[in-house]
C-alpha cells in the first residue's frame, strides 16, 4: 500500500459560501506533497476536513486504506494525523514543556516523563532542537514554529499537515523547515505542505496539487509540471498576464523585472525624522539600540535582516505598540509620546507584522475592520449611516479583490490571505498618508495578490508618502527600494543601493554583522 490518504470528491460549503467543490487528492507514503492556490481557495479548509476540525458535505475520505471520517481532532490524532496551524496555537504565559505536556487537550495528553523523551527521540531524528524551560512568550517566530512541529510530531504521526508554516518564517528558518519536512518524508511519512512560495514547493515538494476557487485546477509531479505551469495552474490563466512586480519577485520569467523608480532627487527635506530610536530589551540589552533615519516624501526605504535583529520593535515603536524612547517626527509633529490613534491622525499608517494580533478584530465585520478608526465620516446627525459603511466597504473590497461572502461577514471567516488584504487596504486609505511602515506586507498573499500590494505601495510612495518596508523577501525590497538598510543586533547598517551588481553579496555580509 503506497497510498497514505485520499480524498474522492469533496465539497464543503460554509452557508452560501462553496469553500471546495468535488475535489480530489491522493498523497503517498513518504512523499512531501504541496499544495497551493490562491487566497481563498480552499486550501485552509481542505486541511481542517483531513484533522477532522471540519467535515465535508459530501464525498469521502480514505486513509491508509482504510475509511476515515474524523470528527473532531483527537479522532484525527489517534489515526496518526498531526497539523501545524496557520496561526500559532501555543500559550505564551506557558513554557515550552507546558504547551507540550497540553497537547491537543485533556483526553490526549501525554506524561511529563514521555514528553521529554519524545522530545530528545525527535531531535536525534529531525535535528528539531527545542528548550522545554524556555518561556514561550520569549522565543522568536523561529523558535516558536519548532515547537509548533515538535507539538506535532510527539505523538508520531504517520501524516503531518503543515497549513503555510513559512509565511512567518525568516530564510535560515525556513531552510530549517523545510529540511524537517523532508526528513519527515524520508522517514517514510507523508508531508502535506501548503505554501504559496515556489521556491520551497521546488525544493522540498515531490507532487502538488493546486485548487482554484475551491475545485481542483490540476495536479501532478512537481520536476514534471515546472513553474511557469504551476503558477497558471494557480491563477487561471498564462504566467505573461501576471503583473511584473509579482513576476519579478518570482523569478518565473527571465528578464521579467521591471525597473525601479528613479530615487527621488536628494536635498528634499525628510517628511519623517528617527533619532536615536531605543527600545529596552530584558536584562538591559537594547532590543533597539539607537536608530537614526531619515526619510524623504516619496522614498521607499528597505529593511532587511535575520529576523530577531530589531526589526519586530522598530515597526512597533513607530506604530506606539510597545514603549520606544528617542525621537520619531512626522511632519514635524513628535510622536513617540503619541497613542496609534494620534499617529494614524498624523498620516502614519502601519501594516503590522502580526496581522492577526494587532492589525484587525476577526469577530468584527469586514467593513468595521476597514473602518475602525474613521467611522466618524459616516456619521449623519449623529448617528451611523450603516448603509453607507457597508457601500464604501463593499468598494474597497472591489478594489483590493478581498474575496468573502460580504461587507458584513465576521472577518475571522475570511481566508487569512484575504484578512490581509482588508489590513493593507484600511492601512493604505489613510488620507493623507504621510509614512506608510509595511512588515512584511506580501507575506501569506498569493502570486496576484502580491502583485496588487507591491504596486499599491509604489502607488503610494508616487502620491508622495515615505514607506519603511520591513521584509525577508530580498527580491522584493532589491525592486521596490530606493536604499536598502539592515537590522543587525539592534541597529540598521548601510545604506546599500539595489541596482548596484554587489547588492545582494552587501546585503548578506551586512546580515551576518560582517561589516559592522
Ligand atoms: N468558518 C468559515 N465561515 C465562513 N466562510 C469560511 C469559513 N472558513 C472558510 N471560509 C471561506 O471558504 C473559502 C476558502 O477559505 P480557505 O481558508 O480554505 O482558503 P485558503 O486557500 O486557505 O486561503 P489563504 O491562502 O488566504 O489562507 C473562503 O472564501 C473563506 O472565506
Amino acid at each position: 500500500m503506497s497510498t497514505a490518504l485520499e480524498l474522492r470528491g469533496i465539497t464543503k460549503r460554509f452557508g452560501a459560501v462553496p469553500a471546495l467543490t468535488d475535489v480530489d487528492l491522493t498523497v503517498r507514503l513518504g512523499e512531501v506533497h504541496c499544495v497551493l492556490g490562491e487566497n481563498g481557495a480552499g486550501k485552509s479548509t481542505l486541511c481542517h476536513l483531513v484533522y477532522g476540525a471540519a467535515q465535508p458535505d459530501a464525498g469521502s475520505l480514505r486513509l491508509f486504506g482504510e475509511e476515515y471520517a474524523p470528527r473532531r481532532p483527537v479522532d484525527a490524532l489517534r489515526h496518526g494525523v498531526a497539523m501545524v496551524h496557520q496561526h500559532f496555537s501555543l500559550v505564551p504565559t506557558l513554557s515550552v514543556g507546558e504547551n507540550l505536556l497540553l497537547g491537543e487537550g485533556p483526553r490526549v495528553r501525554l506524561r511529563r516523563r514521555e514528553v521529554a523523551e519524545r522530545v530528545a527521540r525527535i531531535e536525534a531524528d529531525y535535528g528539531l532542537a527545542v528548550d522545554l524551560d524556555a518561556r514561550t512568550s520569549d522565543l522568536t517566530v523561529g523558535e516558536r514554529q519548532s515547537v509548533e512541529i515538535v507539538k506535532a510530531l510527539l505523538r508520531d504521526p504517520r501524516l503531518v499537515i503543515l497549513d503555510e508554516p513559512t509565511a512567518v518564517l525568516g530564510p535560515h528558518d525556513l531552510e530549517a523547515l523545510l529540511t524537517t519536512c523532508r526528513r519527515i518524508a524520508d522517514a517514510g511519512r507523508s508531508v502535506v505542505l501548503v505554501t504559496h512560495k515556489l521556491g520551497e514547493i521546488e525544493a522540498v515538494g515531490d507532487t502538488a496539487t493546486v485548487l482554484r476557487g475551491g475545485r481542483l485546477a490540476g495536479t501532478g509531479r512537481i520536476g514534471e509540471l515546472g513553474r511557469e505551469r504551476l503558477v497558471s495552474m494557480m491563477i487561471g490563466r498564462s504566467v505573461d498576464e501576471l503583473g511584473s512586480l509579482a513576476v519579478a519577485t518570482l523569478d518565473v520569467l527571465e528578464d521579467a523585472a521591471g525597473p525601479a523608480e528613479a530615487p527621488e532627487a536628494p536635498g528634499i527635506p525628510p517628511v519623517v525624522v528617527i533619532e536615536d530610536l531605543r527600545v529596552p530589551g530584558h536584562g538591559g540589552a537594547q532590543e533597539l539600540a539607537g536608530v537614526d533615519l531619515a526619510l524623504a516624501p516619496g522614498e521607499i526605504v528597505g529593511v532587511a535582516g535575520v529576523e530577531g535583529n530589531g526589526q519586530s520593535e522598530l515597526v512597533a515603536a513607530l506604530s506606539g505598540a510597545i514603549r520606544a524612547y528617542g525621537r520619531f517626527t512626522v511632519d514635524g509633529t513628535e510622536l513617540l509620546s503619541r497613542g496609534p490613534r494620534d499617529r494614524t491622525a498624523a498620516g502614519v499608517g502601519v501594516i503590522p507584522e502580526d496581522r492577526h494580533r494587532e492589525g484587525c478584530i476577526p469577530s468584527m465585520t469586514v467593513a468595521d475592520n476597514l473602518f475602525l478608526g474613521s467611522l466618524g465620516r459616516f456619521r449623519r446627525r449623529g448617528l451611523l449611516d450603516r448603509a453607507a459603511v457597508r457601500r464604501a466597504a463593499a468598494a474597497v473590497m472591489d478594489e483590493h479583490g478581498v474575496v468573502a461572502a460580504g461587507p458584513d461577514a465576521a472577518l475571522g471567516t475570511l481566508s487569512g490571505g484575504n484578512q490581509q488584504k482588508v489590513v493593507v487596504a484600511r492601512e493604505l486609505a489613510i488620507d493623507p498618508l504621510r509614512l506608510l511602515v509595511a512588515a512584511h506586507p506580501t507575506r501569506g498573499l498569493d502570486v496576484g495578490a502580491v502583485d496588487a500590494v507591491l504596486s499599491r505601495i509604489r502607488q503610494a510612495a508616487a502620491g508622495g508618502a515615505a514607506v519603511l518596508l520591513v521584509s525577508s523577501e530580498l527580491p522584493e525590497l532589491l525592486l521596490l527600494c530606493d536604499r536598502i538598510l539592515v537590522a543587525y543586533r539592534g541597529r540598521l547598517l548601510g545604506p546599500v543601493v539595489p541596482g548596484s551588481p554587489t547588492a545582494r553579496a552587501e546585503i548578506g555580509e551586512l546580515m551576518v554583522g560582517a561589516a559592522a
